[in-house]
């Protein structure tokens, strides 16, 4: 079934998904939510047990990108510890066009359904050449150069350590070898010039993207507590002389899956 919900309310829209996902999961209230980017699908598999699989275009506010996989799902997993998490497979981002409410519907369902913590994932372009394709990498800070915000009013919310520094400990216990990096999203779809690389070096950026801020805005905003890590599958344009390619962004994604979910599994379940 189809639920069609017509409201200019941002957060009416949220509370409806949110009332939809208890029903059609049969869980009433979900603890965690995920946010999968490129190379993070296969996670939701490692975290638990998925106990109810919507597609994404039932659920009200949400579309179903038209890319293939499990993107385009909604999906609710119950972790080895008893944790109910709400899986969104569903992102859409800034360049899509569907405007700044659309890219953050899916935070403000999860916090609506209850969830209190928020793992933000990506695939992103590096800017340390240390960093080969397949490196994790937990974002600390964000530069948010897409020019807008999805808040809307007189709404002055802090940002500082957005980025939870405790579960960014938590994950630094599962892998010491992690680093951080700040990362700077740009609004796509075309990837950056090496001037523009460049520029988002000198101004203390360390990984490149087209998602992530704006996400974890609304995420402050509605109290959650956000987890933010990068999947670098290229090194950023100018940055190696060899240029970008969609293959390697893709075959990087995919080599380094099992690794990265098994990361995030074991960040998860502390
Ligand atoms: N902006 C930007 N987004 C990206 N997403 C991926 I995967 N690689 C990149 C990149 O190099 N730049």
């Amino acid at each position: 079934t189809t639920s069609e919900v017509t409201t200019s309310d941002p957060f009416v829209l949220a509370q409806a998904a949110a009332d939809y996902i208890a029903q059609a999961t049969g869980v009433a209230s979900h603890d965690i939510a995920l946010v999968l980017g490129s190379g993070w699908g296969a996670a939701a598999d490692l975290i638990g047990e998925v106990t109810a699989t919507l597609s994404a275009n039932e659920v009200p506010g949400f579309s179903s990108p038209a890319v293939e996989g499990h993107v385009g799902t909604i999906r609710s997993v119950l972790t080895r510890e008893g944790k109910r998490a709400l899986v969104l497979g569903a992102r859409t981002h800034y360049y899509e066009g569907k405007g700044v409410r659309a890219v953050v519907h899916g935070v403000r369902t999860a916090a609506a359904a209850g969830c209190r913590v928020l793992v933000l994932t990506n695939g992103c372009g590096g800017l340390n050449p240390a960093w080969a394709p397949g490196t994790p990498v937990l974002i600390s800070d964000h530069i948010n150069l897409t020019a807008t915000s999805p808040l809307e009013g007189p709404t002055f919310v802090d940002l500082t350590d957005l980025y939870s520094s405790r579960l960014r400990g938590l994950a630094r216990e599962v892998d010491p070898t992690l680093d951080e990096g700040v990362y700077a999203q740009f609004t796509g779809p075309h990837y950056e010039t090496p001037a523009e690389v460049q520029y988002a070096k000198r101004i203390g950026a360390d990984l490149v993207g087209m998602s992530t801020a704006l996400e974890a805005i609304a995420a402050r905003h509605a109290g959650l507590e956000v987890f933010g890590i990068s999947l670098v599958t290229n090194l950023a344009a100018g940055i190696s002389p060899t240029p970008l390619s969609h293959e390697e962004v893709i075959e990087a994604g995919r080599a380094a899956g099992p690794r990265i979910s098994r990361l995030l599994a074991d960040v998860i379940a502390k």
